[in-house]
């Protein structure tokens, strides 16, 4: 079987306290992705919404123009932060999400951005499955009330190491994207995230394991930290699972850095001792991954 991670890979996620002020936010964000790269983090990853708070009434308020790429520092402050520091940390930078307001179609959209360590645009995700949700007494949320989703899978070659998958928070919920992504050789699937007090404690970790356990690949979420100030207050609980569905490494609700050493045997070892890879029956139902998805390398 060829090597889906060809070397091992040391991968952080940062759990970012973030606030109202978005120059403190990519100040911070810095700071703390610095911290990750000076120790061994070759890919760093920041939460959703990681520049402003999570909000539908923030989103226009923060939003910045991505196209035509690349932006002007005007038109994106946080792109070239991204880009600046992915080459100043010399790491991989999932640049978990920012608002994104597309002028020509005058839609929002909650997009994050993935760079090289020569800081160059290797990816760009918009969430394709928007958080509309109604637990009556718990949680309302409309994303779709200001954003609009996104139209593809996104898969990111990393050249020396191989193929992750990005796509955000409640794209979590949609086992169809991470399976398709892994099916086209992803060792790693990210997700950027922002669960809540409610739905938090029901599924963030059974999500991250699900996800890794149905397609023994490595799957990591990455929280802001609480904030119990703010209007929206994120789970936390940042987490890196296993190929086996082992939870590796979990923060709690607190700015933190968690932090995972990723290795091909553990994947070979897992479809090894349960191979569902080569059990799978096409025949009886059809590989969809060879069919008509929309997917960008
Ligand atoms: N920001 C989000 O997409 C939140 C998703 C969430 O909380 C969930 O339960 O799903």
């Amino acid at each position: 079987m060829a090597k889906l991670l060809k070397k091992p890979l040391k991968l952080a996620l940062v759990q970012l306290s973030t606030g109202a002020d978005k120059t403190a936010n990519l100040s911070h964000a810095r700071s703390k992705v610095l911290e990750a790269a000076s120790k061994g983090a070759n890919l760093v990853v920041l939460p959703e919404c990681f520049n402003s708070p999570y909000g539908t009434k923030y989103f226009p308020k923060y939003a910045e123009t991505l196209l035509p790429s690349p932006p002007t520092k005007e038109q994106s402050p946080s792109f070239h932060a991204l880009s600046d520091l992915a080459r100043e940390a010399k790491t991989y930078l999932v640049g978990g999400s920012i608002p994104e307001y597309w002028e020509e179609t005058k839609k929002y959209y909650n997009t994050s951005l993935t760079f090289d360590p020569e800081g160059k645009l290797l990816a760009t995700h918009r969430k394709v499955h928007l958080f509309d949700i109604d637990i009556p007494g718990k949680i309302t949320f409309r994303e779709s009330e200001v954003l609009s989703p996104g139209n593809k899978l996104t898969i990111v070659d990393l050249p020396e190491y191989g193929k992750i998958a990005v796509a955000i928070c409640y794209d979590v919920r949609f086992p169809e994207l991470a399976m398709i992504a892994a099916r086209k050789g992803a060792f790693l699937l990210l997700y950027p995230g922002a669960f809540n007090l409610t739905t938090g404690a029901l599924h963030w970790e059974l999500q991250a394991r699900a996800r890794a356990m149905d397609n023994q690949v490595y799957v990591g979420l990455c929280s802001p930290a609480r904030d119990m100030e703010a209007d929206y207050n994120a789970w936390g609980h940042s987490t890196i699972v296993d190929p086996n569905a082992g939870v590796m490494a979990q923060l709690d609700e607190k700015e933190d850095i968690v932090y995972a050493d990723l290795n091909n045997e553990k994947i070979e070892e897992t479809r090894k001792g349960i191979p569902i890879y080569t059990q799978r029956r096409f025949e009886v139902y059809p590989d969809v991954s060879e069919g008509k998805v929309r997917y960008e390398e």
